[in-house]
């Protein structure tokens, strides 16, 4: 066996040992020139399992996950507030139809502004609105020419829409529907790939919608496009310590959560394409309730 520390007679030539560190010194640099770029570049972040792919029409996936302590700092509603804690993804309670003409009211509302950055919202109760790098209240600049552009139906859509989702969420929690209040915000999202101009068009950062919010005990997103069809990039991401889990959207897709800690989550650049989606959440404090958005 080769020992650089046996009998003088066979010790290497000074030569040769120094060529023989110098190779070594090389390969421990390159070795960990790799892994800061590795470390870097996220790589080792990407390590993650899909939890609703595209392409799968989803019955119902539901994964309970022990709640953060984050509801304890907040007034509890027994038979409301979470106990039990989770995620779950269904493409069973919304139609691609209804998706499609959810996508609608979305498309009609923010062609009339839009921000100047890769972020748009829409928000139908208090009327905000993204224009360039501001927002403006669509009721207010709008007046009664808003009956020209939302119809009596588009609410009415939204209300079914928020009605069936609020089941969803108090069947996965065993939790009575009623003890749900439709909270604020509540907005249509509309992302592409332009760069940010403002803080608000930076929505890919990882965030707690509990503290973000504030008043949200339960979140759910109906996704109104498809990933890779309608744009790339743009996969929700529930973080986790070195096992990160995805959501890819599609349209009429709804995926829903408790809001605090246990559910700390990003979206992903949008790299290609428009995505649309539209964030509905509940309250259990009846003080923090809104009324379904109305045509004025
Ligand atoms: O659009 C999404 O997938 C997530 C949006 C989100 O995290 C939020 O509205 O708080
Ligand atoms: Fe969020």
């Amino acid at each position: 066996m080769f020992s650089i520390l046996s009998s003088k007679k066979d010790r290497l030539p000074q030569e040769a040992q120094r060529t023989w560190l110098r190779t070594v010194a090389l390969g421990v640099g390159l070795a960990l020139i790799t892994f800061l770029l590795w470390s870097s570049l996220g790589i080792d972040d990407d390590v993650a399992e899909v939890l609703a792919r595209r392409g799968e029409v989803l019955e119902g996936r539901f994964i309970e996950i022990p709640c953060s302590e984050d509801y304890d700092g907040h007034r509890r509603f027994e038979g409301c507030t979470p106990r039990k804690c989770g995620r779950g993804v269904t493409d069973m309670v919304i139609t691609r139809e209804e998706a499609e003409q959810i996508r609608r009211i979305a498309e009609k509302g923010l062609s009339l502004g839009g921000s100047d950055g890769g972020a748009s919202i829409l928000d139908l109760h208090s009327g905000a609105l993204s224009v360039g790098k501001h927002f403006v209240n669509l009721y207010r600049y709008f007046g009664d020419k808003i009956q020209n552009i939302f119809s009596e139906e588009d609410f009415k859509l939204y209300r079914d829409v928020r009605q069936k989702v609020q089941l969803t969420i108090a069947e996965a929690f065993g939790i009575s529907s009623s003890s749900l209040y439709l909270t604020k915000p509540t907005f249509f999202s509309r992302i592409n790939s332009t760069e940010a101009q403002t803080a608000h068009d930076e929505y890919w950062h990882a965030h707690v919608d509990k503290v973000t919010y504030g008043s949200f005990d339960y979140t759910s997103l109906l996704y109104l496009s498809d990933y890779l069809e309608d744009f790339g990039g743009g996969r929700f991401v529930f973080m986790e310590e070195g096992s990160n889990k995805t959501v890819e959207p599609r349209a009429g897709r709804v995926s829903f959560f408790t809001s605090g800690s246990e559910n700390l989550h990003r979206v992903e650049k949008v790299l290609w394409g428009t995505r649309y989606a539209i964030t509905i959440a509940f309250t259990c404090n009846p003080d923090h309730g809104i009324e379904d958005p109305v045509l004025t």
